[in-house]
């Protein structure tokens, strides 16, 4: 089956609201009408740049989605510091990144933070992107796939399946992120296809063949038609590459070819 790619970019901790919306303006003049037909977009601004990037985007009538790169479980109350997804909603997104390894290993956030975190997205009708992935440590020990499915099924524990389909996992090997140093198409191949089987186990494989699973880890202009011609990587979760419309844009170029 032919899933619709993804091409997600996270701009973590960069750009003021000004900046942000020089950046999606950027992104929306090279955005053009007839891709949105073969790749869905979406950018993932720091909070406070999301409502204006919607605005420059919804004035451009631009399909390119806007997405949280985190939220909070709870529906509102005495949490300093954080946001709901009715927040993140009223924002206008239809994504939200859940269990980045930032959060993980800066943040603290466990496999069952990221469940309910993604529980309440669905709620809410925000597709969770959710995100798993080894560290070089792990992968060098040899049982970085059982971890990483692990880190699936602890994701989705107590998740329906009729949910399930709405979500997307995305696979990002600690190791690659933010160093330059990508998986090869046939590694990044080797554990997505992993986390599909892992998807059919819980869901069965008709579900499984409708989810989308991303890469994420260097991805770049340069490496991108590599890796998004594998059979089961149905995207990107794009980092330092998102941050210019240039890159961002040649992503989307790869994915829609
Ligand atoms: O969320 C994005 C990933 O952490 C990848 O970041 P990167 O493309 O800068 O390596």
């Amino acid at each position: 089956m032919t899933r619709k790619p993804l091409i997600a970019g996270n701009w973590k901790m960069n750009n003021t609201i000004s900046e942000g919306v020089v950046l999606t303006q950027e992104i929306s003049n090279r955005f053009e009408k007839e891709w949105a037909e073969d790749v869905d977009v979406c950018i993932c601004p720091p909070f406070t740049d999301i409502k204006p990037a919607k605005t420059v985007l919804d004035t451009d009538r631009c399909k390119v989605a806007v997405g949280g790169q985190n939220v909070y479980f709870q529906p509102k109350g005495a949490y300093t510091g954080e946001i709901s997804v009715a927040m993140l909603k009223e924002c206008g997104c239809s994504y939200c990144i859940v269990g980045h390894s930032e959060r993980r290993t800066l943040f603290g956030e466990t496999n069952e933070d990221v469940n309910l975190k993604a529980k309440a997205l669905i709620e809410g009708k925000i597709s969770p992107i959710v995100c798993v992935g080894e560290s070089l440590e792990v992968r060098d020990d040899g049982a970085y796939i059982d971890y990483v499915c692990r880190q699936v099924e602890a994701a989705f524990a107590g998740i329906e399946a009729a949910d399930a389909v709405t979500c997307v996992v995305a696979y990002e090997p600690i190791w690659a992120i933010g160093t330059g140093r990508t998986a090869t198409p046939e590694q990044a191949e080797e554990v997505c296809a992993a986390v599909r089987a892992t998807l059919g186990r819980l869901y069965g494989a008709d579900v499984a063949e409708k989810m989308r699973v991303l890469y994420g880890g260097s991805m770049n202009e340069g490496n991108a038609e590599l890796l998004l011609a594998q059979p089961n990587i149905d995207g990107g979760l794009i980092g330092g590459a998102a941050l210019k419309a240039a890159s961002f844009i040649a992503i989307i170029e790869a994915a829609v070819k």
